[in-house]
């Protein structure tokens, strides 16, 4: 199969090769029933994951109409398997009936997959991912890679990076390093409605992330400036950690 396809470069497919990729993964798998593969592509993951766990389902979008053939006649052999065609970005419903998500996900839907992931579906998760976004994702306050979906995600999970994963691994090879990144549902994750608050607030506050927060924050929340400075005094906005934005946005309500 992956002999005949053509990649396709603007759906981000750059398949996997090594095995040792897809063991990892599915020693992860293995614990949960039921599963959402995003960007299943050739079901290289898949494959791995039917033949080491026993999920009761094993959902696996993909886009690529091209695909759907050949995913079809794997879910014929595999009943646990089932192909959906479809964006992984408009899936709430797919996303309330599983366990968990996994995927070596595209670099183009990146963002929008891991906002979906922290604000509506917060399940745990394993991606694969450009290796700077999941340094992004573990970066502490005050460092240069610390953003705004470095706070959300936090807000929501634990976050563990896992193995760097080379170009090599991948055909065709892509021009960067990738990492694998396991997130675990936080207990006391915020609920969703201030999370989809919070998601709105800090693309107004991160879009100043160098300046005074007190001046920022008081700019996007509305808040006085007394009450602020009491907080968060002098820093800068990319100081303030995931439960300070929290906090801030918990006072304007
Ligand atoms: C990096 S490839 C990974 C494929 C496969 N999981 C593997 O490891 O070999 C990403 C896959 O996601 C698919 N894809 C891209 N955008 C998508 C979207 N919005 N929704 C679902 N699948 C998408 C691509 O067609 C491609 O098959």
């Amino acid at each position: 199969m992956r002999e005949l396809h053509r990649a396709s470069k603007k759906l981000g497919q750059n398949f996997l090769t090594a095995r040792w990729v897809a063991r990892e993964f599915a020693r992860w798998a293995c614990s949960f029933r039921t599963l959402l593969e995003v960007g299943v592509g050739t079901g290289f993951l898949t494959s791995e994951i039917l033949r080491q766990c026993r999920p009761q389902l094993l959902i696996g979008i993909e886009v690529d109409a091209r695909l759907l053939d050949w995913l079809a006649s794997l879910s014929f052999f595999e009943p646990r398997f089932a192909p959906l065609h479809g964006d992984a970005l408009s899936p709430p419903l797919v996303l309330n009936r599983v366990d968990a998500v996994y995927g070596s996900i595209p670099y183009n839907i990146t963002g929008p997959l891991l906002s979906l992931l922290a604000v509506e579906a917060q399940k745990p998760a394993m991606l694969l991912l450009q290796r700077e976004v999941v340094d992004r994702l573990a970066a502490r306050p005050g460092s240069k890679q610390y953003g705004r979906i470095s706070v959300l995600v936090q807000l929501v999970y634990k976050v563990r990076p896992g193995k760097v994963v080379p170009p090599s691994a991948f055909r065709p090879r892509p021009k960067v390093f990738s990492r694998i990144v396991v997130l675990e549902p936080r207990d006391d994750r915020p609920p969703r409605d201030m999370l989809r608050r919070l998601e709105e607030v800090t693309r107004c506050i991160f879009s100043e992330r160098n300046k005074r927060a007190v001046k920022v924050a008081s700019k996007c929340l509305g808040l006085d400036r007394d009450t602020l400075e009491e907080r968060v005094g002098e820093r800068r906005v990319y100081e303030l950690s995931p439960e300070e934005f929290y906090m801030l946005l918990s006072l304007g309500t």
